[in-house]
């Protein structure tokens, strides 16, 4: 019998409430991990092993969220930045506010999420920090100026933190996930999926098991112990 190794492994996810966290939470849960998750609205029928309403925008809340999960399940050894929005627009009719939401949680939501981490990952010299980028972050997306320049900032972090935290034993690596079938893309307007699905190899959009097993590969420390850095597309070949 072979395992990821993800077993009794502490390991924090935001926006774990719904969507793709609510599966990556699952997942791993299934895989054997202790999982805490915060969302703003935790859903009654989690299977995680600790949860708690918490804002990725304040670093107090989630310094203090840090400090619980340590002491109800023990030293994180993975945190997964997944808490995300979209405020789409095209780019002249993007309000100052839109970006401020977008940008505090999905870019300071994601330092907000690492950063209580770091420092214990550093002392344990063990950890993997994956964060949720985009397709629209790599590629671009019209309407999605805001989105994207968040997603593709997340990658810069990931890369650059990946260089500082090798020598403590710790990785940190993107996914890019391409279009998934969650409430976020539920909601884009008929005519504009159909020319989205029509750029897919696959034709159709993935799941939010795709984006779970990717998760739980760059988390093990048995199948990717070598890969930090990276930025892996899961996106049915939706490149160009
Ligand atoms: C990918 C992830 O990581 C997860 C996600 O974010 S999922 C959400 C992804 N969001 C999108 O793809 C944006 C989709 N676009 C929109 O919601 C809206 O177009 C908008 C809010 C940006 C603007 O709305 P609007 O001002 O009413 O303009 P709208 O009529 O919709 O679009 C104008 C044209 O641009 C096209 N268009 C808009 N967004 C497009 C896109 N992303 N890709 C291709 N074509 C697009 C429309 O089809 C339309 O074409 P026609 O004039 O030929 O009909």
């Amino acid at each position: 019998m072979v395992s990821l190794g993800l077993e009794d492994k502490v390991i924090f996810v935001t926006g774990g409430g719904r969507g793709i966290g609510a599966t990556i939470v699952s997942l791993l849960t299934e895989l054997g991990a202790k999982v805490a998750f915060v969302d703003i609205n935790i859903p009654d029928d989690h299977p995680a092993a600790f949860a708690t309403k918490a804002d990725v925008t304040n670093l107090e809340e989630m310094e203090a969220v840090g400090k619980k999960i340590a002491k109800k399940l023990g030293p994180v050894y993975g945190v997964v930045a997944n808490a995300g929005i979209t405020r789409d627009n095209f780019f002249g009719k993007l309000s100052p506010a839109d970006w401020d939401a977008v940008i505090n949680v999905n870019l300071k939501g994601v330092v907000n999420t690492i950063k209580p981490f770091v420092a214990g990952m550093y002392e344990q010299k063990s950890g993997s920090i994956v964060a949720i980028s985009s397709i629209s972050g790599d590629r671009g997306n019209a309407g999605q100026t805001n989105y994207a320049a968040t997603k593709a900032a997340v990658i810069g972090l990931v890369k650059s933190l990946a260089r500082e935290a090798a020598r403590y034993n710790v990785r940190a690596n993107a996914i890019a996930p391409g279009f998934i079938n969650t409430e976020m893309t539920k909601v884009i307007a008929d005519n504009i999926k159909e020319k989205i699905i029509a750029e897919i190899p696959f034709r159709r959009f993935g799941e939010p098991e795709d984006i779970a097993w990717a998760c739980a590969f760059l988390l093990s420390p048995v199948a990717s112990s070598y890969v930090t850095g990276e930025v892996l597309r899961v996106n049915g070949a939706h490149h160009t």
